[in-house]
């Protein structure tokens, strides 16, 4: 496997259809899924030559946390559907690359035998319906050792899904559970992840009153919305549109990037996810001003194909992807990245 889509190929042969349709489909026809990938193709980068290129340096720092690499792990829900290693085996990944795992509130095992791996994390939060079970979690999360919030706010309601229509997909199969929706925590029975249509940005307060982390706004893509979260002092932004599983016809989070930077300046990072296969996309996200990316799919097939150790690889393959291309271009570390080398085409 030598890149990112060879090991995409290589977990379609490994998994039930239903669970494959699970992690690779996207709401309604797919048309921002496909998007996604596609949009990555009308880029093309303006490389520098003769700088001095023998030493590079992908290490960025994101909310006060050094990574040697500006590529996270997107939450994403069920990973023990992938590989009986789940998020445990993610996470070991995770920190033997030296980057951050986003923990999806869906996770299939515990938050604390996450964190007894030693890797950094950050939890990914749907706000409840039931406010007093959300504080619980919160609560539970941080006394775990996470780092952040992620709290999704492109979730109002859940996206249609054709293919779990179809393969009549609506539920985790026996045996495997939301573990960190046990109620009490550990011992109770799961609840259901419940949707809360009528969120608005009075939550950051309610947030900001049970606790400390800093809380980082998932599924922004309107340039007004990231100055909002900006005013309201959240701590980052992830441009997304949650891996063309909400609102299909959404604009890709590469294609939506510039004008959120350009709107919000450096009050805040900006981080960007959706169909980022490639360092060379890695690399175009970085330069039009996004502080760090995160894949999604390509951990849930790393960890189909081999658990761990499929995860790893996946992490590695971008990094040395991003190198060379770092190298290509003239760029010896990420704050040598910038919009000059990027270049728009069929527009
Ligand atoms: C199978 C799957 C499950 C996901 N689960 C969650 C989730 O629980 N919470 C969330 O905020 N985003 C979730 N996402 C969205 C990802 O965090 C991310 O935005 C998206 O996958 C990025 O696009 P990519 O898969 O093309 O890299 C999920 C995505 C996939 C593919
Ligand atoms: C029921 C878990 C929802 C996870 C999610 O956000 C997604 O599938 O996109």
């Amino acid at each position: 496997m030598f890149s990112l889509p060879d090991v995409a190929a290589a977990a379609a042969g490994r998994l039930a259809a239903a669970h494959y349709d699970f992690f690779a489909g996207g709401a309604d026809d797919e048309r921002t899924l496909r998007a996604n990938t596609d949009a990555f193709d009308r880029y093309r980068l303006r490389p520098r030559v003769l700088r001095g290129v023998g030493e590079r340096d992908l290490t960025v720092t994101v909310l006060g946390q050094s990574l040697s690499m500006p590529v996270l792990i997107a939450p994403t829900a069920f990973h023990r559907l992938a590989h009986p290693d789940g998020e445990v085996g993610t996470a070991r990944a995770a920190a033997a690359a030296g980057t951050v795992l986003v923990l999806s509130m869906a996770a299939t095992q515990p938050v604390e035998q996450v964190a007894a791996t030693g890797v950094r994390f950050w939890f990914q939060l749907y706000v409840q319906p039931d406010r007093a079970f959300t504080e619980r979690l919160v609560r539970r999360v941080a006394a775990a050792g996470c780092g952040a919030l992620v709290v999704t706010v492109d979730s109002p309601v859940f996206g249609r899904r054709r293919r779990d229509l179809r393969n009549g997909f609506l539920d985790l199969p026996a045996g495997l559970a939301c573990e960190n929706l046990r109620d009490p925590a550990g011992s109770g029975p799961p609840r259901a992840i419940g949707w809360e249509p009528g969120l608005n940005w009075d939550v950051l307060d309610w947030l900001r009153g049970i606790t400390s982390l800093p809380i980082v706004l998932k599924g922004i893509l309107h340039p007004a919305d990231a100055v909002r979260a900006a005013e309201r002092g959240v701590d980052a932004i992830i441009v997304s549109n949650h891996g063309g599983r909400q609102l299909d016809a959404a604009v890709t989070g590469i294609d939506a990037l510039p004008a959120v930077v350009d709107a919000v300046g450096d009050r805040l990072p900006v981080l960007v996810d959706g169909g980022i296969r490639r360092g060379t996309d890695v690399l175009t996200a970085l330069a039009l001003g996004a502080s760090a990316v995160a894949v999604g799919r390509p951990v849930l097939w790393g960890l189909a194909v081999a658990g761990a150790d499929g995860v790893r690889q996946v992490l590695e393959l971008l990094r040395d992807e991003l190198d060379r291309a770092m190298a290509l271009c003239g760029a010896d570390r990420v704050a040598a990245l910038g919009p000059d080398l990027v270049e728009t085409v069929g527009r």
